[in-house]
């Protein structure tokens, strides 16, 4: 059983995966992007340029990251929720950065070949279900300076305006598992922890038709 959490930037996936995990007894895949990602730094430290020069470097490594992860899920079994998904990464930030001249065709070419390879492993199958976070872009913009990792804060804001819409159009057209899209205005984890309850209770309903005899949630529900 894999959960999927997805969404932009700043708009409270790790808060939320980190709630459902433990509501659920859900193991925790998290993301890779504090001391292990040598790359994020880099790529955000001087605007363009740099976002140019290490794009490549950065993409490989949430795509190496991210299924070296999905095969140790697998692996192990169990349930597991993940916070954000393989596809945001080629899909949203990967293209993204191609499209808007950040990558070369030819470094695109390389990464999408890849990337077409890594789709036929077992790793790659569909979640059960994608939890969408979405929300507008202010008050996304809002949660990115209030976390306040330096370089993010630093980053210009077309760099979220864009990636923002990217989030939105690519959502309108997945279709590899079932989505369950929630506004994240809806709720608010920080202010009253057992806002959890609903969003769980909206969660579980979601997983309960294609769980008959629940798996999952059962001795917790
Ligand atoms: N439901 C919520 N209501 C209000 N603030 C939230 C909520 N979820 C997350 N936040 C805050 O927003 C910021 C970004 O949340 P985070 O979970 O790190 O987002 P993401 O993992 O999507 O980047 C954090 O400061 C977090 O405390
Ligand atoms: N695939 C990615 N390309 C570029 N940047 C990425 C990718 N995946 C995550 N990131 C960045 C975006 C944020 O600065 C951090 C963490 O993301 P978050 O949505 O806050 O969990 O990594």
């Amino acid at each position: 059983m894999l959960i999927g959490v997805a969404g932009m930037v700043g708009v409270g996936k790790s808060t939320l995966t980190r709630a459902l995990a433990a509501r659920f007894g859900l193991q925790l895949a998290p993301e890779s992007v504090d001391g292990e990602n040598p790359w994020l730094e880099r790529f955000y430290e001087g605007g363009p340029a740099s976002m140019r020069r290490w794009a490549l470097h950065l993409q490989l490594h949430f795509l190496a990251t991210r299924f070296a992860s999905m095969r140790h899920i697998r692996a192990g079994g169990g349930s597991w929720i993940l916070d954000r998904t393989w596809y945001e990464d080629a899909e949203v930030f990967a293209r993204g950065l191609y499209e808007e001249h950040l990558m070369t065709a030819t470094e695109w070419e390389l990464y999408e070949r890849l990337y077409a390879e890594l789709l036929h492993s077992p790793g790659a199958r569909p979640p059960r279900l994608l939890v969408y976070l979405h929300g507008p872009l202010d008050v996304v913009l809002g949660r990115i300076a209030r976390r306040g990792r330096p370089k993010e804060r630093d980053t210009d804001v077309a760099y979220w305006t864009a990636l923002h819409r990217r989030y939105e159009r690519w959502i309108a057209g997945f279709h590899r598992c079932p989505v369950l899209s929630i506004d994240v205005r809806d709720y608010d984890l920080v202010a009253d922890p057992d806002a959890i309850d609903a969003v769980a209770a909206r969660v579980r309903r979601r997983l309960e038709p294609e769980l008959p005899q629940t798996e999952l949630f059962a001795a917790r529900a």
